[in-house]
């Protein structure tokens, strides 16, 4: 509920009673949210067809530490033997094998914006479906050939990366302004759903030694692409992509649509109005925007750099540790069944997630990270300590007891991450930006957060090789570092629309007084992009308006109170 005022409080400060003292009598119609709103159909299946997306990457990852056991699959692809003689892969196999994913993913995620741009949001979901479904016929149709499945996942990588990138992206561009957070982070809901699905069906399947045992759990992949085909054939296209393509009918009719309101609703005249204003700002400027203005454009280096690091933070916390190698590790802690151990870890991790969407829009995003950081911190440190002082016996026999302690400090862990740094961190980065460079720059730090991925999945059966447990203090540390990266860099969000969010990084607002700071008068002006073009209507002050670049100055456009009142939208 607290939630809902807080979408309410958004509704109230940006619109409608600056329009109800104007004009009385002409009363234009801002709709009031409530749990009808939120709760409409077409929210939900925006819900839950794009963010199958998420679903497929989670049940990518949590399908590959169940094929590393299975006996079928360790028969036809394994390349050594453990102590007790039982077929196993080497390091530089298991590696490869998880790690091509994340490569692929990588490359995915950074070729996806272009496409997107050219094609469409909707036929790129299409596009990168379908490379996912090649990806699993590749390594489905091999009986014996180990790198026919690396490369198999590799492709399949692609398909997954390039919706990484594809999904928060269609859906915060499609969705109503007071559910888009929500939505965005129902996208990190479905990676932990993903994950959990597949350690649920590794389970089912363990027992099945027959020669196709593997190929069930990653067959079942193509059902959740085909769900998310079929699903998204019936849903409209962006319809901010829609405007810039001259659709601009079209893009009226979606977001009328989407709010479940008529076309000459003022939220519909509003919102077009803003995407439009957005779409003259940028032509205004000759329309080209090179590539590298993502680093040379007001502050954009800073929030690259800070939108790549946090995203690198969000894999080096450890996560990926316990849900990639989880069996390995519980295994060896003589957890009898470690397939079970897995199915906790991801139940804790889909279950926590629910509370992880509310913390961040109650608490706001720097409490949420940096308490968050501090508690993966300190769980890291008890369960490498357990792990490296405490659980071998002097006889070297494992103790369970140990091994218990080691498995709850892991799950609160757990839960930690996906109340904060899970979801929180695709929704700070995608606030990070100004539009005209946001799909670029969430392309990079998209493919940070696979980068790490990859460079963990593939160094960590090295590193645990030769470090054993004093692993968890190295990602310990890293998570302290997050806590440290949020604190001296990452601006307070809450409440706040992009264009305040964008004004706060180019007037250098300092990140520890952003959650108090106001900007001045005459703030309120729907001057989107423009937030940084027109300085002087938001009443910022001469040294604040020195820092803006006297270019972005002259490509103001002009937003008056006639201008307003024509669109009906704001007075
Ligand atoms: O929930 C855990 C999962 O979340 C991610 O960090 C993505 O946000 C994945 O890399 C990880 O497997």
């Amino acid at each position: 509920m607290a939630i809902l005022g807080r979408l309410r409080g958004h509704q109230s400060s940006a619109s409608p009673d600056s329009l109800t003292m104007a004009d009385p009598e002409k009363k234009p119609q801002m709709l009031q949210v409530g749990v009808k709103e939120i709760f409409r159909v077409r929210i939900i299946a925006m819900a839950i067809i794009v963010s199958m997306g998420g679903f497929i990457f989670g049940y990518d990852t949590g399908q590959i530490s169940g094929f590393l056991e299975m006996p079928d699959f360790l028969n036809k692809f394994a390349d050594s033997t453990d102590q007790d003689g039982k077929l196993a892969f080497t390091n530089s196999r298991s590696g490869l094998i998880v790690a091509l994913l994340s490569i692929g993913t990588l490359v995915g995620a950074l070729i996806a914006a272009p496409i997107s741009d050219k094609f469409g949001r909707k036929y790129s979901i299409i596009f990168w479906n379908i490379i996912f479904c090649v990806g699993v016929i590749v390594q489905i149709v091999t009986t014996t050939k180990w790198y026919q499945i690396a490369i198999g996942r590799w492709v399949a990588g692609l398909g997954v990366g390039g919706l990484s990138v594809l999904t928060p992206m269609y859906q915060s561009e499609t969705a109503p302004r007071y559910v888009r957070g929500a939505l965005v982070s129902c996208y990190q809901l479905f990676i932990t759903l993903g994950i959990f699905v597949a350690y649920c069906i590794n389970f089912g399947t363990e027992a099945d030694t027959s020669a196709r045992a593997w190929k069930i759990p990653m067959g079942i992949g193509f059902i959740w692409s085909f769900l998310m085909i079929v699903g998204i054939t019936f849903m409209q296209e962006s319809p901010r992509w829609e405007y810039r393509k001259g659709k601009i009918d079209s893009a009226r009719k979606t977001v009328a649509l989407t709010y479940g309101v008529n076309e000459d609703h003022a939220e519909v005249t509003r919102e077009i109005r803003e995407i439009q204003m957005k779409f003259e700002a940028e032509q205004a400027g000759g329309g080209h925007h090179p590539w590298y203005e993502i680093f040379t454009g007001p502050r954009m280096l800073y929030r690259v750099l800070l939108g790549v690091v946090l995203q690198a933070l969000q894999q080096l916390t450890g996560a990926n540790y316990y849900f990639y190698y989880g069996t390995t590790i519980f295994e060896s802690v003589g957890i009898a069944n470690p397939y079970v151990t897995s199915i906790i870890l991801g139940a804790v991790n889909f279950g926590t997630t629910f509370p992880g969407l509310y913390i961040v829009e109650k608490y706001g995003r720097r409490p949420t990270l940096i308490a968050g950081a501090l508690w993966m911190f300190m769980c890291f440190l008890v369960f490498a300590s357990l792990g490296h002082f405490a659980l071998n016996n002097d006889d070297g026999t494992s103790s369970q007891g140990v091994g218990y302690a080691m498995i709850t400090f892991a799950c609160l862990f757990i839960a930690g991450f996906a109340m904060t740094w899970g979801p929180g961190i695709w929704a700070v980065v995608g606030e990070l930006y100004p539009s005209r460079y946001r799909a670029k720059c969430m392309a990079l730090a998209t493919a940070s957060n696979w980068l790490w991925n990859f460079l963990l999945s593939f160094f960590t059966p090295y590193i645990t090789s030769a470090i054993d447990y004093r692993y968890g203090y190295v990602f310990a540390g890293c998570c302290f570092a997050g806590a440290v990266v949020v604190y001296f860099f990452l601006c307070e969000a809450q409440g706040r629309t992009l264009e305040e969010i964008d004004t706060m990084y180019i007037l250098g607002v300092p990140p520890t007084k952003s959650k108090h700071w106001q900007p001045t008068e005459g703030e309120d002006l729907p001057t989107l992009d423009n937030t940084y073009l027109t300085p002087g209507a938001r009443g910022i002050n001469k040294k604040q308006e020195a820092r803006v670049p006297e270019e972005l100055r002259r490509e103001q456009v002009p937003v008056t109170e006639a201008d307003m009142q024509a669109s009906g939208a704001r007075q």
